[in-house]
């Protein structure tokens, strides 16, 4: 497998398969949205956008990162979204890297969005979809978040590789300065448990592909078949 890993200002070109990295905080978050019931997150280009979005339909509701804001129902953290209950709910996301670098590859014909907490069934969706030429967006950090790149990294080895150890990875992202920022109270709307959170591997058994829907973009859980195992 070819890997590239970049920035989202270095995405020249639509990559065919597109695996967008943010561990802190907006991809560990979605997939907790789905663990707690959560059907749907459509990713939105703005603030206002959101707000719109959840405006034109009803039951729909509406998370950012920052502080908590009016208008918005939660906040970018696993902590706090962890004991909601979001059966059947559509949430729509917006946040500072994630959410961008997602909405900056949907031409991709294939588009994972992931963090440590689906490291291996999205390494899992590469293997058995046998993708030959994969780039990782590093969202954070114009590309340099190491928390993001140590992630991208360890997928990328996980699926081509057997016998990957996780740890010295893990190691790179609670050292990264999101892990910092965060645990010093520097990031708005955040949990006490968010970095453990984040650094939980393998969390949960499903990736999170997202797809073109009615011209909004759509990210879904989807359980990796049984291919290739590691
Ligand atoms: O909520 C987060 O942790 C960040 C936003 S910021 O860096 O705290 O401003 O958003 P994300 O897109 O999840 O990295
Ligand atoms: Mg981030």
């Amino acid at each position: 497998m070819e890997t590239r890993f970049l920035g989202i200002p270095e995405l020249a070109e639509t990559p065919s398969v597109a695996v967008v990295v943010d561990v802190m905080r907006a991809f560990t978050v979605a997939a907790w949205a789905f663990a707690r019931g959560a059907e749907k997150i459509v990713l939105a280009e703005s603030p206002e956008d959101a707000l719109a979005l959840k405006a034109r339909h009803p039951g729909w509701m509406a998370l950012k990162d920052g502080p908590p804001a009016p208008g918005f129902d939660a906040v970018n953290s696993p902590g706090l979204l962890r004991s909601a209950d979001l059966a059947g709910r559509t949430v729509v996301q917006k946040t500072t890297a994630g959410t961008v670098g997602a909405l900056a590859v949907r031409e991709a014909s294939l588009v994972l969005c992931a963090g440590f907490v689906v490291a291996e069934a999205t390494a899992r969706v590469l293997r058995t979809r046998a993708c030959d030429r994969v780039t990782f967006v590093v969202t954070g950090e114009g590309g340099q978040a190491d928390e993001d790149l140590a992630c991208a990294q360890y997928i990328a080895l996980r699926a081509t590789e057997t016998g990957t150890e996780a740890a010295g990875f893990l190691k790179r992202a609670g050292e990264s300065r999101a892990a910092a920022e965060l645990a010093d109270g520097v990031r708005q709307g955040v949990h006490p448990d968010d970095v453990a959170l984040c650094l939980d591997l393998d969390r949960f058994p499903f990736a999170m592909v997202a797809t073109s829907e009615d011209s909004l973009m759509v990210l879904r859980p989807t359980m990796p078949s049984a291919g290739p195992g590691r």
